[in-house]
C-alpha cells in the first residue's frame, strides 16, 4: 500500500467535511468530499464554506467536491463519515464503486442498533476484500476544520496498515495514533457518548462537578469491562478513544450528547429534542444489551438506556446508582 495519494471522504456533514478539509490542507494527498446532494456539493465547490455544518470556516482550495459514487473508482483510501446507523446503507450504495482492496476507514462513533454488531463487523461483511479500519477519539469537527491541534486514534486489524493510514491522514494540526485494537477504539467512541449523556444529566440537574468526575472514572471502568468481554484490550479506552474523548464530551458544550443529557436533566421531554445527531441515544440500549448478554456490570450505561427508553426516571436512577453494594475500585 505504498504511494497513497488519493483519499475520498463520503458524508458531507460536520465531521466528513472537517476531515476532508484538514487532509486537503496538507497538500500531500488529493482529497475529494463526496456528498449525496449534487446541488449542495456544487454550492460547496463554489462558496468553499459549508454554512450548515461548519459555519464561517473557509475550506481549502485544494479540496474537491463530488456527488458521484463513480468518482470512488480511483480512490486509494475511503473514509465513511456518515452516522453509525447509516453505515450499512452507505456500504450498499458506494460499495460497488470502490477500487478493489481500498481500505475503508469508519469515522462514526456507534454500534449498529438493529443487529447489535460492531461497525467493523458490519462493514467487513458488507464490503468483502476491503480492510476495515476505525478512526475515533477526541476532536470536534469545527476544531479540526479550523486547524486547531487535535489527536485521534486509528485502528486496523494489522498494525502496519493502521500506521500507513495514520501517516496518510495526519498533518501539521491533525495527528493520528495507530492501534491494532479495533474493538477498543470503536467501543471507546461509542460508549463515551452514552457517558456524556449521563454527565449532561448530572449537569442539567445541578448535581455538581464531583458527581461528573465520579461518572467519568466509573464510566471508564464500564467501557474497559465491555471492551475486554468483547475481545478487545480494556487498556485501550484509557487512551484517546475512551478517556480522551470522554473528558472532551463530558465537559464541552460543543458536544451534542452532553447537551442532550443536560436537557434531560432539566426535565425536558425526549420528544422535544430533535434535529442534532445524538449517537449516544442509539448506543445506550445496544451497549446495555451487549453487557447483559455477557454478564458485565455497566450500571451507568444501563441507567442511561432505561431513562431514554422511558423505563426509569432520573431521581430513581440516581438513588439506584448511589445505593449499589459498596465494593473495591
Ligand atoms: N461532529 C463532530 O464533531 C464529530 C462527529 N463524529 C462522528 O461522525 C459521525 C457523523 O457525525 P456528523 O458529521 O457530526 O453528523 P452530521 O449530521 O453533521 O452529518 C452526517 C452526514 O452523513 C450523511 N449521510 C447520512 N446518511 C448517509 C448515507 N446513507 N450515505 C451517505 N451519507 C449519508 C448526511 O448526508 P446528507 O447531508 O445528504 O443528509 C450528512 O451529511 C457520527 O458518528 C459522529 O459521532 C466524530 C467525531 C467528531
Ligand atoms: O465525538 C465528538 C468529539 O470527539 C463529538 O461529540 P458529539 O457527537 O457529542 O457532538
Amino acid at each position: 500500500m505504498s504511494g497513497l495519494q488519493r483519499i475520498a471522504v463520503i458524508g458531507a456533514g460536520a465531521f466528513g467535511t472537517a476531515l476532508a478539509a484538514v487532509m486537503a490542507q496538507t497538500g500531500k494527498v488529493a482529497v475529494v468530499l463526496i456528498g449525496r446532494d449534487a446541488s449542495v456539493m456544487a454550492d460547496l465547490a463554489a462558496s468553499r464554506v459549508h454554512e450548515a455544518a461548519l459555519p464561517g470556516i473557509r475550506l481549502p482550495d485544494t479540496l474537491a467536491f463530488s456527488s458521484r459514487p463513480e468518482d470512488l473508482r480511483d480512490q486509494d483510501i475511503v473514509l465513511f463519515a456518515m452516522p453509525s446507523q447509516a453505515q450499512i446503507a452507505a456500504a450498499e450504495t458506494y460499495g460497488p464503486h470502490l477500487k478493489p482492496g481500498a481500505p475503508i476507514v469508519i469515522c462514526a462513533k456507534g454500534i449498529e442498533k438493529q443487529s447489535s454488531r460492531l461497525l467493523t463487523d458490519v462493514l467487513e461483511s458488507a464490503l468483502p476484500g476491503h480492510p476495515i479500519a476505525m478512526l475515533s477519539g477526541p476532536g470536534f469537527a469545527a476544531d479540526i476544520a479550523k486547524g486547531l491541534p487535535t489527536a485521534m486514534a486509528i485502528a486496523a486489524k494489522d498494525l502496519p496498515l493502521a500506521e500507513q493510514l495514520a501517516k496518510a491522514i495526519s498533518g501539521q494540526t491533525f495527528r493520528l495514533y495507530a492501534s491494532d485494537d479495533r474493538i477498543g477504539v470503536q467501543l471507546g467512541g461509542a460508549l463515551k457518548n452514552v457517558l456524556a449523556i449521563a454527565c449532561g444529566i448530572v449537569e442539567g440537574m445541578g448535581l455538581g462537578d464531583s458527581a461528573r468526575a465520579a461518572l467519568i472514572a466509573r464510566g471508564l471502568a464500564e467501557m474497559s469491562r465491555l471492551v475486554d468481554a468483547m475481545g478487545g484490550r480494556g487498556d485501550t479506552v484509557r487512551g484517546l478513544s475512551g478517556l480522551g474523548d470522554l473528558v472532551l464530551t463530558a465537559t464541552s458544550h460543543q458536544s451534542r450528547n452532553l447537551r442532550f443529557g443536560i436537557a434531560l436533566g432539566k426535565g425536558e421531554p425526549i420528544a422535544a429534542q430533535h434535529g442534532a445527531l445524538v449517537e449516544g441515544a442509539f448506543a445506550a440500549a445496544v451497549a446495555a444489551r451487549l453487557a447483559e448478554g455477557r454478564q458485565i456490570e455497566m450500571p451507568i450505561t444501563q441507567a442511561v438506556a432505561a431513562i431514554i427508553d422511558g423505563r426509569l426516571d432520573i431521581p430513581t436512577a440516581i438513588t439506584q446508582l448511589m445505593s449499589r453494594p459498596i465494593t473495591t475500585e
